[in-house]
């Protein structure tokens, strides 16, 4: 791996290993040189380029070493060519043209810094400034888009690292669902994990720029899924499995401890700090996380990896992370999702095949959507009539819907996926998944046995009843994840009583701070849960007392549902008036005084209540966009989005019921956001260029964007139909159905009265708050209500199942026969294909910026986290330059010279063009893994894993090279390419 000499210039080094070194070695041939000169630091060749002088230096002594093509040598560095060869020439970065990151990048909104998406235009250099510490942040590169809004990658010149910084889209719902995110991770870092050891992505700042809310993370690299997708799908060796699960459950027994529940827990989420030794993963995106017991919305958890409870509208805790996270260890192991619903009655109905059982009675008889799936077949009051017999469980009354029963029920049919795995059950999936090519019989005894253990792990998290689920504590105890010898099924341990960690750490809590109640986090008031206990013998009631320090509800809140909450921030809720909160930083729509009733509800920001429990009140339908309409009783929002009453959000339509939600919401039932959450999923799964991102066309240098504008998010808006039907029936009614095609939507006045550059409201993580500034009006327009209402032709919208690609039914089946390669095709795996294409990864725009064309790692992760706020100061000698030095791809270096994957694979030459995941990690210095795509020319024969016979953690085999013929039931090539094999 190169090293580049360390540089002491605010800016980071745009060419950190470039090409060109001034030797004064015999000029080695081209095809040599590439191997040589590994140590050099770029210094053009006085011999290429020099100035001209009628008396040439004697430099006759000089070579080049020749290790980049001519291109690269000429352009990237050409700043340093031009000044070699003219000494006069004088360089202005702000000369530059822009280079556009977001699209679209045409300026409509928010007097011309916004696109019609609401996201902020951003360019190669363009700096976001937190007013108050004037801290500034220099957008390099885009990493991704979300629901939200954009993560950028910057360089922070005042501490001379980077940092990732999410800007939320200028609209008030996202903003005040970004505030929760903010809330929670800021009392998840400083009050629960302070130094760092549990696995949760650190928040530094936070602040208020033109509008949007910036919220700056440590920089982390891939996430998982990506891993798999570099992996060709194949499952990871057993012993990263491990390592992963066991970080993982960190991250949730300290979620557990604080109660409060991520919500969407899946490979996405979870991100490589490929800097940190021994590998580490973060759990990163706690912008749809809530207080368990404060658990509001029930469409929640991305499909694949959706608990049971929540498909079915019960009441949910931190056991749904439990299941998530199961599905997220099925997936590291067979490279493949579980459960690949392509609907929700598809994915119950994977579940109950897989798992052999069901949903047990107690959760069936309470749960709002059990109609939908299932029909009763035996006497609700005469449990023993219960005809079913459910696997093992027992018999039920409830018996699961068939296709045809479903069909008649729901007056269409049920989306159905394909087949993935060849044995129907879990124990048959993991025991026949194919083990690596070539791996001795020993090794095979001794993988057979932590196979044994998988599966006892498995079906302890991929439980149905969410009572009987194992805990982060008792999970962890495992023999899976403690690597002991499993030679029975695990008993675990009683879950211990839930005790607060890190009780001491002072948390900054603004006396106005909406967004701590909307994360539902409260100082002062006593937990307090609406849950109630139901019939279940074994449910394990959940802790409501959260030692009054947190989980509180009442606080300076949004919301009254008439439980009589305490008000500590004298919120709201008082005397039958509700005031809802304002936001500390800036666009707060959500300020809210409904006089006269206790019942009102569903006010935003703390939609995440859920509605459908109060709908017997006199309740209003309170947009998550909704403005001022009243005095605060805190104090005045510097952000109003619209003054009071200048906008309807009341739903007229349906009393007692909730009114049109926001387009923002999409789904009634579920997150205010979730609707423009699983279309933003959707655009960025289907790689239809989700608007504002941007795809690279390999082998051209070019930038092709693909934003399609609104155009598109129509498209995607009436793509969501297939997502509504799966959700509509708890809120029966086809005004719910269809809710969002007459919501009131938000739209911002273009060129309002805008704030200029630096918005002066923020917040950074020491708590300090600015207040006072206007906010552009919000205004109610009906210009979503056009969008179509639901076009049942069109995918699901939280789909984002390579099966289920339009790209896939271009393709014609190639030649390779594994499931992984027909993955592999699919998802444009190839190292020779864009990034952009079918799947989950994330679109990354390709600038042509050096440095912003690379996802370098390192830098931040390379410093030692410091308080939450704080950024890690730089420090010369930890590895900056040397990470901007690593190459843009994984290169794997195992101590055993293993592949990653099981199933092997061939040494990486490049992939991923542009967005690297390069990544080194090592385990305390006794191995070391850097992961390395496999090139496209994986196939049949599989690559040649080096040293499939080493070992990891506990004498585990985990490389090398799996047998292509150990795939079964590879369908013929001709077959079309939705149809997919299956494995195991
Ligand atoms: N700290 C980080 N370091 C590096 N990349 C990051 C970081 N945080 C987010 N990203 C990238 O940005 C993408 C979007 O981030 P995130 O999931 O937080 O956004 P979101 O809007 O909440 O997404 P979603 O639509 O899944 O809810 C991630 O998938 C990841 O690729």
């Amino acid at each position: 791996m190169d090293e580049v000499s360390p540089s002491h210039e605010a800016e980071p080094p745009r060419a950190p290993d470039s090409g060109l070194k001034v030797d004064d070695s015999p000029l080695p041939s081209s095809s040599s040189s590439s191997s040589s000169s590994s140590s050099v630091s770029w210094r053009p060749s006085p011999l290429a380029f020099t100035p001209y002088s009628s008396h040439p230096a004697a430099a006759n002594n000089l070579r080049v070493v020749v290790r980049r093509p001519l291109v690269a040598r000429l352009t990237k560095d050409i700043v340093e060519t031009y000044c070699t060869c003219n000494p006069q020439f004088k360089y202005s970065e702000e000369l530059n043209p822009k280079r556009y990151l977001t699209s679209p990048s045409v300026g409509v909104l928010n007097d011309g810094y916004d696109n019609a998406n609401s996201d902020l235009i951003l360019t190669v250099n363009f700096v976001l400034v937190n007013p108050e510490t004037q801290r500034r942040y220099i957008v390099k590169d885009v990493l991704g888009h979300g629901t939200f809004g954009q993560v950028a990658k910057c360089w922070v010149p005042e501490i001379g690292n980077f940092v990732a910084v999410k800007i939320i889209k200028n609209q008030p719902a996202y903003y005040q669902q970004a505030l929760v995110e903010v809330s929670i991770l800021t009392t998840l870092n400083k009050k629960y994990d302070p130094e760092d050891k549990h696995h949760i992505v650190r928040i530094y700042d936070y602040f208020v720029y033109r509008r949007h809310l910036c919220i700056c993370f440590e920089l982390l690299d891939t996430n998982l899924y990506e891993l798999i997708k570099i992996n060709h799908f194949r499952g990871l060796s057993l012993s990263i499995v491990q390592l992963f699960s066991k970080q993982i459950l960190k991250g949730l027994a300290l979620l557990k401890d604080a109660a409060i529940i991520h919500c969407d827990l899946k490979p996405e989420n979870i991100l490589l700090c490929t800097s940190v030794k021994p590998a580490e993963i973060k759990i990163i995106d706690f912008g749809s996380a809530c207080m368990e017991d404060r658990t509001v919305y029930s469409y929640i958890q991305s499909r694949y990896y959706r608990s049971p409870e929540v498909l079915l509208g019960y009441q949910y805790t931190t056991a749904i992370d439990m299941w998530s996270f199961g599905c997220i260890v099925a997936e590291l192991f067979l490279g493949l999702p579980l459960f690949p619903g392509a609907s929700e009655f598809d994915l119950l109905q994977r579940m109950i095949k897989i798992l052999g059982g069901q949903p047990p009675d107690y959760v069936l008889k309470e749960a709002k959507n059990t109609s939908k799936f299932f029909k009763c077949i035996g006497n609700a009051h005469n449990p023993e009539n219960a005809g079913a017999s459910i696997g093992g469980s027992g018999k039920s009354i409830y018996q699961a819907l068939s296709e045809e029963e479903y069909e008649a029920r729901e007056m269409r049919k049920p989306t159905i996926g394909k087949e993935y795995f060849n044995h129907l059950n879990l124990e048959a999936i993991v025991r026949n998944y194919p083990y690596r090519k070539n791996l001795p019989k020993e090794d095979i005894i001794k993988e057979n046995q932590i196979r044994m253990a998988l599966i006892d792990f498995l079906r302890g998290l991929v439980e149905f009843d969410p009572a009987k689920r194992w805990s982060p504590f008792q999970a962890s105890r495992h023999p899976f994840v403690t690597g002991e010898p499993f030679t029975c099924p695990y008993q675990p341990p009683p879950e211990t009583p839930r005790v607060l960690v890190s009780q001491n750490v002072k948390v900054n809590h603004h006396p106005g701070g909406g967004h701590w109640f909307a994360a539902g986090l409260s100082p002062n008031i006593a937990g307090w849960s609406k849950v109630p206990q139901h019939s279940s013998p074994s449910f394990q009631a959940v802790p409501h007392a959260h030692a009054g320090s947190y989980g509180s509800l009442g606080s300076h809140g949004s919301y009254n549902d008439g439980a009589g909450l305490g008000s500590s921030y004298g919120s709201y809720g008082d005397g039958g008036n509700m005031f809802a909160y304002y936001s500390p930083v800036g666009p707060s729509a959500m300020n809210l005084n409904a006089q006269g009733s206790g019942k009102i509800l569903g006010s935003s920001p703390d939609t995440r209540r859920r509605m459908i429990q109060f709908s017997h009140g006199s309740g209003l339908g309170v947009s998550p966009s909704g403005g001022n309409f009243a005095p605060l009783p805190l104090g005045t929002s510097p952000s109003q989005f619209t003054p009071p009453g200048s906008y309807s959000q009341f739903s007229v339509g349906s009393p007692g019921h909730y009114g049109p939600p926001s387009p923002a919401r999409g789904s009634i039932q579920g997150s205010p956001l979730g609707k423009t959450s699983a279309m933003s999923q959707m655009n960025r799964r289907k790689g239809w260029g989700y608007s504002g991102s941007s795809q690279v066309q390999e082998g051209s240098s070019s930038l092709h964007w693909q934003g399609q504008g609104q155009g598109q998010g129509h498209l995607m808006e009436g793509s969501n139909s297939s997502q509504a039907e799966d959700n509509s029936h708890t809120l029966n009614g086809s005004q719910h159905l269809h809710a969002h095609s007459t919501a009131v939507s938000w739209k911002q006045q273009p060129g309002g009265t805008g704030l200029p550059a630096g918005f002066p409201v923020n917040a950074n993580m020491s708590g300090s708050l600015r207040h006072g500034s206007s906010w552009q009006s919000y205004q109610a327009v009906g210009a979503v209500s056009n969008v179509a209402e639901t076009d049942s032709s069109l995918p699901d919208p939280g789909d984002w199942d390579p099966n289920y690609s339009d790209e896939l039914l271009l393709q014609e089946d190639g030649s390779d026969t594994s499931l992984a390669a027909e993955f592999g095709k699919v998802m444009h795996l190839s190292s020779t294909e864009s990034l952009g294409g079918v799947g989950r990864t994330n679109h990354v725009s390709r600038a042509g910026y050096s440095v912003s064309t690379q996802r370098q790692l390192g830098p931040v992760q390379a410093y030692p986290h410091g308080e939450v706020g704080k950024l890690p100061s730089h420090d010369q000698h930890s590895g900056h330059i040397r990470a901007m030095s690593k190459p843009s791809h994984f290169t794997p270096q195992y101590p055993y010279n293993n592949s990653l994957s099981r199933l092997g694979q061939q040494p990486a030459q490049r992939f991923n063009h542009g967005r690297s995941t390069s990544s080194t990690f090592g385990r305390g210095g006794d191995w070391h893994i850097t992961l390395q795509a496999p090139n496209s020319s994986f196939g049949s024969e599989g690559p040649h894993s080096p040293g499939s016979g080493g070992s990891f953690i506990n004498g585990m085999p985990w490389g090398g090279h799996r047998a292509s013929d150990a795939i079964a039931g590879i369908p013929p090539t001709s077959r079309g390419r939705k149809d997919y094999g299956r494995i195991a």
